[in-house]
């Protein structure tokens, strides 16, 4: 693991020049340092001092923002029990199809601006290699979103703009929000379906019917717990009924599903591993059938692949929600109570254990059953 991060007030002195860093060493790892895993990176680091500092200042870097800036807010981590500064998968902000033809599920670049920012403003070899003042989104990841959004109309049918209502959605409320007069807010997220407006309508994100459409708008932040590993924080008071995130990450074949859950569970038995993936099922009307998804945020995925079990079912809902002319509805996140700062976002895994000696659950919840919820996928 690498020794703690410099204080911000040393990472400017880290050019080279004034280091006496080998230049050429410098630039070419500059490029090729985001790229790294934490276990390469430490390996790196033990090389040179050059590697070693910039390997000390990516750390910082991305332990204050797991979004990558993906997100509107930076999620930062914190850890006070042991040595991990960050946790590291690939981020996605929504749903993906997986596919082993598109690269960006191997590596995600992370964190390449604060290395060039430490060739300087002024620097030649900072404005060559940066260009503009991109993001890491968008300067590791463009490529990465592109094949997003190509794979994700594989599964997202849009129907005709008669599909919905809203073209009477531009009635302006009293708040400045537009309206939509097919909301059925009321009610129907505690029932756990909602339906927003959505590729169908003719409104855009501003529509007062797409409150899980516009990115997380809480300030969130991930806690690392001795016993329960990383969580997800509030970071800011939330409102009951308010959107916190969606459940983010690969969609999966049920045969596929079954076929990672098999792997996970051996890693689980030793030790040392979380896994991420959730199984939906929505039974449809006639009661016959079901619609099941399996999102799976191990390796891909968003902050809510933090998110920790409660017993007693937690602060937040879970929630189906259904847009408009999409073929799929997603999995959201709304707070089922008023959360204050600092309070641990949970939710509840299941009721089914069929493996009574299965993973020790420390919710600490007066109605604790002692065990993760299990159930055979
Ligand atoms: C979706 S992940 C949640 C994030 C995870 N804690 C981490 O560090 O990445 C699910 C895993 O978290 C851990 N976990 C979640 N809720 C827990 C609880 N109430 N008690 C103990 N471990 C829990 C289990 O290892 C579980 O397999």
């Amino acid at each position: 693991m690498l020794p703690p991060p410099p204080k911000k007030s040393h990472l400017k002195e880290l050019a080279p020049e004034s280091q006496g860093l080998n230049q050429p060493l410098f630039q070419c790892a500059v490029l090729i340092l985001p790229w790294l895993t934490p276990q390469e990176l430490a390996t790196i680091s033990l090389t040179c001092k050059t590697l070693h500092q910039l390997a000390r200042s990516l750390t910082l870097h991305r332990s204050v923002d797991a979004s990558r800036s993906f997100e509107n807010l930076p999620i930062p981590f914190h850890n006070t029990v042991d040595q991990y500064p960050y946790a590291y998968f690939i981020y996605t902000p929504s749903q993906i199809i997986p596919s082993p033809s598109f690269p960006y599920l191997q590596r995600q670049a992370w964190g390449p601006n604060s290395l060039l920012s430490q060739l300087g403003p002024n620097s030649s070899q900072g404005q060559a290699l940066s260009g503009s003042s991109s993001s890491d989104a968008e300067m590791g990841c463009a490529y990465f979103q592109q094949s997003r959004v190509a794979d994700f109309s594989m599964w997202v049918s849009v129907v005709g703009e008669s599909a919905c209502v809203c073209e009477r959605c531009l009635k302006v409320t009293e708040d400045n929000v537009i309206g939509c007069p097919c909301m059925e807010l009321e009610g129907a997220e505690w029932m756990g379906i909602l339906s927003e407006c959505g590729p169908s309508c003719r409104c855009g994100l501003e529509c007062g019917n797409r409150p899980s459409q516009r990115g997380i708008r809480v300030q969130l932040k991930i806690v690392r717990d001795i016993r329960k590993g990383w969580g997800l924080y509030a970071a800011q008071w939330i409102q009951r009924g308010q959107f916190v995130c969606e459940y983010a990450g690969e969609l999966l074949t049920t045969k596929e599903a079954r076929r990672r859950q098999q792997i996970y569970d051996e890693l689980a038995s030793g030790g040392h591993f979380s896994s991420a993936l959730l199984v939906v099922r929505e039974h449809l009307p006639s009661g016959k059938a079901c619609l099941r998804i399996n999102i799976d945020a191990t390796r891909v995925g968003n902050v809510a692949r933090f998110i920790n079990h409660s017993c007693d079912g937690g602060n937040l809902s879970t929630v189906l929600v259904r847009s408009s002319g999409a073929l799929l509805p997603r999995l959201c996140f709304f707070a089922s109570e008023d959360i204050n700062e600092d309070e641990e976002l949970t939710f509840s895994y299941g009721e089914i254990r069929v493996r009574p000696k299965g993973l020790k659950c420390f919710c600490g919840s007066s109605c604790c059953l002692g065990t993760l919820p299990s159930e055979h996928t």
